[in-house]
């Protein structure tokens, strides 16, 4: 029977030890933390670097704590009642009283909406009005499938199937994912971009801190397509980002870079170089994504200004809302228009409604749809990119001459952007859109699978094992179980033949048969990156119908989609032709001193998709912008191209 009141008590006192020793190594984390940020560069190793990656903003770390602190709880009241965990949940009512006990503890803010608010908040409360959580910042990702735990509750899985310990992810590593030189790990048609796109998007929707001992996945970005890596995912954050004059956003002088952030979060290799304030932290970590994340900031205060200067009667908040609006509708339709199609293929694409139309509204919120991203998405799927990356990052400057840097010299770096008179920002936008990209295919390049956060120690990390072993610790099923939850058929044996691994080529399953003792224990990162792509896609049917159902929901659960006809909220219909007649050449033109580009900066320069003089394209009509008389005439008051005058002087 219940031990009624030894329960009672036990909980109460495990809870109070859970508490203090919380405390102890909250405090002992952050002095590990802080005693990094003092300019010794020799402490910024790799693992210091990796925790910057992943670090927990420190307004979240209470939080996060209490669940750790509930969890040690469990573990010692299952200890002192000697009662196993499992058998203790099996215990009439124990859930209840548990609760009761530990609802003071967990507190969880709930935001309060403002029902004729008529921009999205930042944090994405109230984005859904039945369910005010979803999506929004600092919540628990969603589970598409129940977690695998060795325990049923937190030991990552270590043992598969069969009872056998599982393959080091180092193992699985070096024998699925380890490139051979010899192999051509260019794609055909792809430009860099690409990659450095997925990694953006990646950091608008997921932020998943890792703490030690932590067993509870949170996001700290909004789920959303909100440029929140742009603006922040909390109010504290992105009043620290705003001028809070004329709606824009804080730049430095010169309209160049991002403002400097006080704090340490990058390696200064250069005096005249310095880390860089945004809406992700993460922004520095290789230069590609500080690059393009400069260029969303240029894009919004640019727009800021147009819409100020017509709209003299504007406040500082209805320009930066307007605009913010303006910059988050033009985020997601490069990513439903020109991005997810080169991943997903047109079948995919299809089976989850992710087109966005040419022209028009195209109404598809569904309220009962819940946009939080899944674990599976962050953990294992969406990571399909790190096979895009490539050994290097290259720099075209506006003359055309190039130079190329190794990744492993980049990481946590800024100082590239600073080269050539502060035109590195530019001259690595310009890589990107002409460099071929990295394959997609089961190889990690060594710049990031040997070398990651290399260090002048000359250690560093992997970043395959880290993908491998992060599935294994957010309990992510294997792979297997995603082939049926996806309706696709799963493997009992490793051949490739009927019943067996019939999406993955014969010498890869080989391989993968030495390694696992049973199909059902392949981990998913692994598995999905091995799998044939779907048609026209960059990833495997596995991967495709995970980051597809992912979008799926981003979309339709989305209340500002922008391309839903929803008076107040919405757009007008011809402003919103505007914006689906924008490319993110058109952003790369507008922002950096560049001459011409492909107009398709996600796809190499070809016969279809040439080079094009940067001033015969269109800048969206602001005049539709204007309040109380629409127009059309102001089109030509603001010339398809704003030259950045400025910088003019470099060409002479
Ligand atoms: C040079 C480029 C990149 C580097 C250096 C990089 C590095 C990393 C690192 C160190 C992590 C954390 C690993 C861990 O779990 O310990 C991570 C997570 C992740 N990466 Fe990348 N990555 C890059 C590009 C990309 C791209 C192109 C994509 C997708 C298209 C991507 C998707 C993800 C996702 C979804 C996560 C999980 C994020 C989270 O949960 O917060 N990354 N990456
Ligand atoms: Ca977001």
């Amino acid at each position: 029977t219940f031990p009624e009141d030894k329960i009672k008590r036990s909980l109460i006192s495990a809870v109070r030890t859970a508490e203090s020793e919380m405390m102890q190594q909250l405090a002992l984390n952050e002095k590990l933390f802080r005693s990094g940020i003092d300019g010794d560069k020799h402490k910024f190793d790799h693992k210091r670097m990796h925790s910057m990656f992943q670090f927990m903003k420190k307004s979240r770390q209470m939080d996060s704590n209490i669940a750790e602190m509930l969890l040690q709880a469990t573990q010692m009241l299952s200890r002192s009642l000697e009662i196993p965990l499992e058998d203790l949940k099996r215990f009439r009512d124990f859930g209840a009283k548990w609760l009761a006990v530990t609802s003071p503890f967990c507190k969880p803010r709930l935001p309060v909406c403002d029902v004729k608010a008529l921009y999205r908040t930042i944090d994405g409360s109230c984005n859904n009005r039945q369910h005010p959580t979803w999506g929004m910042s600092d919540r628990d990702q969603l589970r598409f499938l129940p977690p695998d735990y060795d325990d049923g509750i937190s030991v990552p899985r270590q043992f598969g199937f069969t009872g056998t310990p599982l393959p080091s992810p180092r193992l699985i590593s070096n024998t699925i994912h380890k490139a051979l030189k010899s192999r051509d790990l260019r794609d055909v048609t792809d430009t860099m971009m690409v990659m450095q796109w997925g990694q953006l998007l990646d950091h608008d929707i997921l932020d998943t801190p890792v703490m030690q001992g932590e067993r509870k996945q949170i996001n700290q970005a909004t789920a959303y397509i909100d440029a929140s890596y742009l603006y922040g995912a909390d109010s504290e954050t992105s009043k620290k980002l705003r001028a809070f004059k004329r709606g824009f956003l804080k730049m430095t002088k010169d309209g160049l870079f991002a403002p400097h952030e006080d704090q340490f979060n990058c390696v200064k290799k250069q005096a005249n170089s310095y880390c860089m304030k945004s809406g992700d932290e993460r922004l520095h970590v290789v230069p590609g994504l500080a690059a393009i994340q400069i260029l969303m900031l240029r894009e919004h205060n640019r727009i800021a200004r147009i819409l100020g200067s017509i709209n003299k009667q504007w406040n500082d908040e209805k320009i930066y809302q307007e605009t913010r609006k303006i910059v988050i509708a033009i985020n997601q339709h490069i990513t439903y228009a020109e991005y997810l199609p080169k991943i997903l293929g047109r079948q995919t694409m299809k089976k989850f409604s992710l087109y966005s139309t040419e022209k028009g509204f195209n109404t598809v919120y569904d309220s009962s749809k819940d946009a939080t991203i899944s674990n599976v998405f962050g953990a294992a799927a969406f990571r399909f990119g790190h096979s895009q990356i490539t050994h290097n990052i290259g720099m075209i400057s506006y003359n055309n001459s190039f130079r190329s840097t190794n990744i492993e010299a980049t990481f946590n770096k800024p100082s590239l952007l600073f080269t050539d008179n502060n035109l590195g920002t530019d001259n690595i936008n310009r890589w990107l859109c002409q460099e071929k990209g990295g394959k997609a295919d089961r190889f990690l390049d060594a710049g990031v699978r040997d070398k990651l956060f290399f260090d002048e120690d000359g250690k560093s990390f992997d970043l395959a094992s880290l993908n491998i072993q992060r599935g294994r610790d957010h309990g992510i099923p294997g792979y297997n179980a995603w082939r049926n939850w996806c309706g696709l058929p799963v493997a009992s044996h490793f051949g490739t033949g009927a019943g067996g691994l019939v999406d993955i080529d014969s010498d890869v399953a080989e391989r993968l048969k030495h390694l696992y003792s049973d199909p059902n224990d392949i981990d998913l990162f692994t598995g999905g990156l091995s799998e044939h792509h779907v048609h026209e896609g960059r990833v495997g049917p596995t991967f495709a119908c995970i980051i597809g159902r992912q979008f799926h929901n981003l979309k339709r659960g989305d209340r500002f989609w922008y391309e839903n006809n929803f008076r107040k909220i919405g757009f007008t219909e011809d402003q919103l032709n505007e914006i689906k007649k924008i490319k993110l050449s058109h952003l790369i033109c507008r922002n950096t001193n560049t001459i011409y580009m492909a107009r398709n900066a996600f796809n190499v320069k070809s016969i279809r998709n040439p080079f094009t003089l940067c001033y015969t394209y269109d800048d969206l009509d602001f005049g539709l912008w204007k309040a109380n008389k629409p127009r059309r005439t102001l089109k030509f008051l603001y010339p398809p191209i704003l030259p950045m005058m400025h910088l003019l002087p470099v060409f002479g």
